[in-house]
């Protein structure tokens, strides 16, 4: 039977998706339907119709599914920073792994494979210690903060997100009423015009150090010292930077800095070793479970103190400082060079001493380095950004050799396409694990361990 936009229909909902969306099935026909569980009835309107799918919105639970659970967020549904909040937390980790298995499965062709229990959280909310909150207006013209709705760019009203620190709102609230004294005006994207871009917050779950970073369609803000009086009655305040982004574009960063007040970074640490983190570095954003993640990193590396060893898109060093400490020497590539500017430093004050952080593409730097200057590895570290590595970093992996391989990575998509080119001939995947970085999202991690076989 075929099925038109706008037709209502009567849904078993049988699986989810990777985005978390719910997936039922009519007359052969599959619809997908955001914010449906698996395990409910519900009836769903055509929003999208192709000729054997389609995409429905959720009209009606008729009978709830066991897993689903009231989300404690009231904003769950139209925001769109958490997709899964209205399923028990047990079962997003199941999600999770599937998901994982899957895109292993299907895209990498590994089949059986054996895989360590998900590691979760015990306390799935206020994870976050980072929150980029873009400004706008509402139409009653009124400034307001919080996050885009799903795949739009409609702010969605809210200042006390539950995945993120209790700071965060005293922050918006101290900057908004800022906007609002000065009558200063949020940017407008359709028009290019106006000034505050986004509210960029972190906060040092060791340390109680807050980071805030305004990001400007402009130089200067009007009134900043009155600004940085009323942030710095928030205790904690450690650092108070401008960004200026003039382009009309969907970065939210861009890359001059300019700092108001304090330090140009904040501290944290990950088990033994602290960091310093500057607001265009990358830090992962739940410290609880990066210590559980690293950890993963660190065995499968199977360090003893003799290993020579590359971690590739290496950030301010975190993963590097935590390997040097069992190997012999470690070298880190990263292409942020403010990053390797904290990498150095954080170096410096652990005391390591048996590091080298280089500036640019690992696909560039890992080549040039071992043709040129024969430097080789005894293990890998790779822990890339969504669209996985570069061909040609996984082509010099291949030539360079080393005996073990470690992928930390964030999309299970693009790491079982590179696991594929990795894994064709010359390595043998035996180790993977999971950790749920971002619980209420659909997001997760992975990490696996590879070794060089004997051929
Ligand atoms: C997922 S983060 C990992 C950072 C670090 N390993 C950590 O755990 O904090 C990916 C990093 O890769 C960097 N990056 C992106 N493309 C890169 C490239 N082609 N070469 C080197 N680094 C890159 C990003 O700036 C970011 O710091």
């Amino acid at each position: 039977m075929e099925f038109r936009k706008n037709d209502i229909l009567t849904l078993d909902i049988e699986d989810c998706g990777v985005d978390g969306e719910g997936i039922g099935k009519a007359d052969g026909f599959t619809v997908f339907v955001k914010d449906a569980v698996i395990g409910d009835r519900i009836k769903a309107k055509i929003i999208k119709a192709k000729k054997n799918y389609g995409y429905g919105s959720l009209m009606e639970v008729i009978t709830p599914s066991p897993y689903r659970v009231k989300p404690a967020c009231s904003i769950a549904r139209q925001c769109g920073g958490c997709q899964i909040q209205a399923l028990s937390y047990e079962e997003q980790l199941k999600f999770k792994e599937k998901k994982v298995r899957g895109h292993l499965e299907r895209i990498g062709g590994f089949k059986d494979l054996e895989m360590e229990p998900i590691m979760g959280m015990e306390e799935p909310y206020h994870y976050r210690n980072k929150a980029q909150f873009p400004v706008g207006k509402n139409k009653d013209g009124k400034i307001i903060t919080g996050f885009y709705a799903g795949r739009t760019h409609s702010i969605i009203e809210n200042r006390d997100c539950i995945l993120g620190v209790k700071q965060n709102k005293d922050v918006l609230d101290c900057v908004i009423g800022h906007m609002e004294k000065y009558h200063i005006q949020p940017y407008d994207e359709t028009t290019g015009k106006g000034l505050v871009r986004h509210i960029m917050i972190r906060y040092g779950f060791h340390t109680d150090q807050i980071m805030v970073c305004l990001i400007l369609n402009g130089d200067k803000l009007p009134a900043e010292k009155a600004l940085v009086e009323s942030l710095c009655e928030i205790p904690g305040m450690t650092s108070i930077t401008i960004n200026v982004n003039k382009k009309r574009n969907n970065v939210i960063l861009g890359n001059q800095l300019r700092l108001l007040w304090g330090q140009s970074y904040i501290t944290d640490s990950i088990g033994n070793v602290s960091y310093q983190i500057s607001p265009l570095s990358f830090f992962q954003v739940n410290p609880i479970q990066t210590e559980k993640l690293y950890g993963k990193a660190l065995e499968y590396a199977g360090l003893t103190g003799n290993e020579t060893v590359w971690d590739l898109y290496c950030g301010i060093g975190t993963i590097s400082l935590f390997l040097a400490q069992r190997a012999k020497f470690v070298r880190g590539v990263e292409i942020v060079p403010q990053a390797i500017d904290n990498a150095r430093e954080n170096a410096k004050i652990n005391g390591i001493e048996n590091v080298e952080f280089f500036v640019g593409k690992a696909e560039e730097v890992l080549p040039r380095e071992y043709d040129k200057n024969g430097i080789y590895a005894d293990v890998i570290v790779v822990d890339p950004p969504r669209k996985g590595c570069d061909e040609a970093l996984l082509n010099t992996i291949l030539k360079m050799k080393p005996e073990r391989v470690v992928y930390v990575s964030c999309d299970s998509a693009t790491l079982a396409r590179d696991l594929k080119i990795l894994c064709a001939e010359e390595y043998e995947l035996k180790r993977v694990s999971t950790t749920d970085m971002f619980p209420q999202s659909t997001h997760v991690e992975t990490v696996v361990g590879l070794q060089r076989k004997d051929i």
